[in-house]
């Protein structure tokens, strides 16, 4: 076995490199190979051959590609997260206790068991995947457990391809972690840094031995705000690991943003190379960053979380500006290219037009090595002209520009944003409505079954004509209304059964986007979405919802929800134009939302949804910018539900996220009900939005709609309960965290049996 030492500037260059890929795979192989597995229908050794299968498509993909440096680790199962957590022995005992072997640990962390309550899932940052989070106690027993990284690195190396690991670094790992349930109060993982790093020491040493070269250390939790103490024990982390006698050379690499002051202590540690973000962030200058010009610098000039093609001239301005600041540059994607689809070439429907802007992860890899061949020896490749030619192209297309969604947006006031008081409208709609204390509904989505999907797929296909569609997707909006009836609810929704997504379908109905045939990206596990590419000026040329909702009013007498995405939501789950400000962007979506508000009032709907649960999730990483984009994004909101009139009550809904940071900008939504989610954490939001002054009505989740269990109504009604210790019962409203579209019938019934039993034993308590 070879072992290596580091020794810089005679370390193999990392050259032209991508800090990850995807790995779902091109067909959602590795998707399908997991449900079959969880459904029992396949076993463990056709899971690991489609595992090891895209694995290896993947290593042999990107070096016929043409990249100089290929990573590793890079493929999961479910999540990288959970990975490391794994790899650094951070199992909680409660899946320890299940006696499982190794898969089924891992699997049972990721989506529980009936004994044990999986691990939380939130947000990467601000993308739309989402990670678990270890939990870590003071007893936590850090041990490693290499097998992953070290048996990927061996079988792409019998593949003839030597890669470089990819792992979570310790620092980021504990950052996003959260306390165990059982941990003492003011216990913070970060606390246990000094014993995880010991086990990454013994991990480098591991893979010292193993021959590897380079080992990559993502540490993305220093693109955002971080104190001193972090700062400081980010320095004493590489130090450490730098200073290890033996250990393959280290690459720390950040993306989402700029490192900010986190980039003076890694430059002056003893880590190889850094990987900066360019593409959120800008060119470092090595005059304020003592160090830099000893390190190698991964350059991300490639966007890798969005499908633009790359301006390669700027890319290699930026490149060359950075050559006289660092001892070596090396060329990659702004981050891991997890967050975008894998071959343009896939789309045979596309226009021809838009797919020359347009460029998903292969296209990113080879515009990253034609960049580092131009850095290398200057000479520039037919790829240079032909972005010129499509940048220009796109620059000046009549596609893009809406002179009418334009002149629209210019004429706008302050009025359009702006509705009566809201105590005004809470009487006048009270009146109109009716409703009990403590009305009962849900979020929207009603399982998605087999027969819905297939019924879509079919018309996609030519097989089922429109007429056909129409009548199935009818049948199902009334057997969920009387379901509904049945159960007691008292505002009903139609279901969504005609959505395959609920930003997807809207982007289908809307100018200005595209959508894709094969674009899956993945959002958790084994479940992935395909956003829509928004490029041009957006408007709603008929009318979207309309049908479904008054089809559903027509059936019953109760108030029917009308159910809508908002404008943020729709921009953050898009692949979104980056010609002009997101700002001007979420209005132009703002009003074809809110031509669909008006219309569904004018037939009668006297309830709209307006969904915004990805508000949260582009709130920016640093403090300083988040003043802006609430700005926006609140006004945003505003223009799409303001042009309803008083007795029109406007509901939005928000999940998926922490909260705590935008409680205030919730109230500045001045939607008439809020819904959040809040059953998971036991309602602990709750107080924080009485605290903050919030005074309308609010539907805290009762129901953690992410998980397979049925509450009972004795939970339910505890939970009530608390939530009425903090909202008076008039502005108390009843509903599950999130939509019931990935849950079944057979868990829906019995749980909103309960949520409904809950809520008359609460009402009289209420007043
Ligand atoms: C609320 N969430 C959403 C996010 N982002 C979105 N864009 N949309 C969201 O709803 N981000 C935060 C969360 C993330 N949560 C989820 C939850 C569930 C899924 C999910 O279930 N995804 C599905 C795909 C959904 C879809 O687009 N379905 C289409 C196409 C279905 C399909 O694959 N069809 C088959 C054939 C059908 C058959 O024969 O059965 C095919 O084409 O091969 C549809 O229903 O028409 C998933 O399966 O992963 C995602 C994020
Ligand atoms: N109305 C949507 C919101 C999901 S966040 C649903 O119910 O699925
Ligand atoms: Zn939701």
């Amino acid at each position: 076995m070879t072992r290596t030492t580091p020794d810089q500037g005679t370390t193999a260059p990392l050259g032209a490199t991508v800090p990850g890929y995807p790995r779902i795979g091109p067909n959602r192989e590795l998707k399908r190979a997991l449900e079959s597995y969880w459904a029992g229908e396949s076993g463990r050794e056709e899971l690991d051959a489609a595992a090891r299968a895209e694995r290896e498509r993947t290593w042999r993909r990107l070096t016929a590609l043409g990249l100089d440096t290929v990573p590793s680790n890079t493929f999961s199962l479910y999540d990288q997260v959970l990975d490391s957590a794994v790899l650094a022995g951070a199992v909680p005992p409660r899946f320890a206790a299940l006696g499982l072997d190794a898969l089924g640990t891992y699997l049972a962390m990721a989506r529980g068991t009936s004994g044990a309550a999986p691990l939380e899932m939130t947000k990467w940052f601000d993308t739309n995947y989402h990670y678990l989070v270890p939990e870590i106690a003071p007893t936590t027993r850090f041990h490693l457990d290499p097998t992953k990284p070290v048996s990927e690195y061996r079988e792409a190396l019998a593949l003839g391809i030597t890669t470089r690991p990819v792992l979570i670094g310790p620092a980021s790992l504990l950052l996003l972690a959260k306390p165990a349930d059982d941990a003492p109060d003011g216990f913070r993982p970060f606390d246990r840094l000094d014993d995880l790093v010991a086990v990454y020491a013994l991990l480098l040493t591991t893979l010292a031995d193993e021959g590897v070269a380079w080992v990559q250390l993502d540490e993305p939790a220093y693109a955002a705000d971080r104190t001193a103490e972090e700062l400081a024990a980010l320095g004493r982390v590489y130090e450490r690991l730098g200073g290890l006698a033996e250990r393959p050379a280290i690459l720390v690499s950040a993306y989402f943003g700029d490192l900010g002051e986190a980039l003076p202590v890694l430059a002056s540690s003893p880590v190889e190379a850094i990987g900066l973000d360019l593409v959120a962030g800008s060119v470092p200058v090595a005059g304020d960053v003592p160090g830099l010009a000893t390190k190698t610098v991964v350059a991300g000039v490639v966007d890798g979380r969005n499908v633009w093609r790359t301006d390669l001239d700027a890319a290699l301005a930026t490149l060359r500006a950075l050559e006289p600041q660092a001892a070596a540059v090396a060329v990659g994607t702004s981050c891991s290219l997890l967050h975008v689809p894998y071959d343009l070439d896939a789309e045979a429907s596309l226009d021809p037009r838009l797919k020359e802007w347009l460029a998903f992860a292969d296209q990113k890899v080879a515009e990253v090595v034609a960049l580092a061949a131009a850095l290398r020896d200057g000479q520039l490749t037919p790829s240079f002209q032909e972005a010129r030619t499509a940048l220009s192209d796109r620059a000046s297309a009549p596609e893009v520009i809406d002179d009418g969604v334009r002149s629209r947006l210019a004429g706008l006031t302050p009025e359009d944003a702006r509705r009566t008081a809201f105590a005004e409208r809470a009487d006048v709609q009270r009146d109109r409505l009716g409703l009990p204390p403590l009305p009962t509904t849900t979020i929207g989505s009603f399982p998605q079954t087999g027969d819905i999907r297939r019924a879509r797929a079919a018309y996609r296909a030519g097989r089922l004509d429109r007429a056909e569609y129409t009548t199935r997707m009818r049948a199902e909006i009334e057997r969920v209304i009387r379901l509904q009836e049945k159960l007691g609810l008292d505002v009903l929704v139609h279901g969504e059964p005609e959505r395959n997504d609920m930003v997807q379908y809207f982007a289908e109905h809307l100018n200005g986007f595209a959508t894709t045939e094969h674009g899956w990206v993945q959002s958790y596990g084994s479940r992935c979405v395909r956003p829509p590419i928004l490029y041009g000026d957006v408007s709603r040329p008929a009318p979207i919802t309309v049908e479904w909702a008054t089809y559903a009013q027509s059936l019953t007498d109760r108030p029917v929800k009308g159910m809508l995405t908002g404008p943020v939501t729709i921009l953050a789950w898009s692949f979104v134009r980056d010609d002009q400000p997101l700002g001007d962007t979420a209005r132009q979506v703002a009003l074809a939302i809110r031509d669909e508000t008006v219309d569904l009032e004018a037939t009668g709907i006297g309830i709209v949804q307006v969904d915004e649960p990805a508000l949260r999730e582009l709130l920016p990483l640093r403090r300083v910018d988040r003043a802006a984009y609430l700005d926006w994004s609140v006004g945003a909101f505003r223009l799409a539900t303001a042009g309803v009139a008083d007795e029109t009550q406007v509901h939005t809904h928000l999940c998926y996220s922490e909260f705590g940071d935008v409680v205030a900008a919730i109230d500045g939504l001045d939607a008439d009900v809020t819904s959040i989610e809040a059953a998971r954490s036991r309602m602990e939001i709750v107080p924080d939005v009485a605290a903050s002054g919030f005074a309308r009505g609010i539907g805290p989740g009762v129901y953690d709609i992410h998980s397979p269990r049925v509450p009972s109504a004795d939970e339910v009604e505890a939970l009530l309960r608390r939530a009425l210790d903090a909202i008076p019962g008039d502005r108390l409203w009843v509903n599950p965290d999130c939509g019931l579209k990935t849950r079944t019938y057979e868990q829906v019934e019995p749980a909103l049996t309960a949520l409904v039993e809950a809520a008359w034993r609460v009402r009289p308590a209420a007043g």
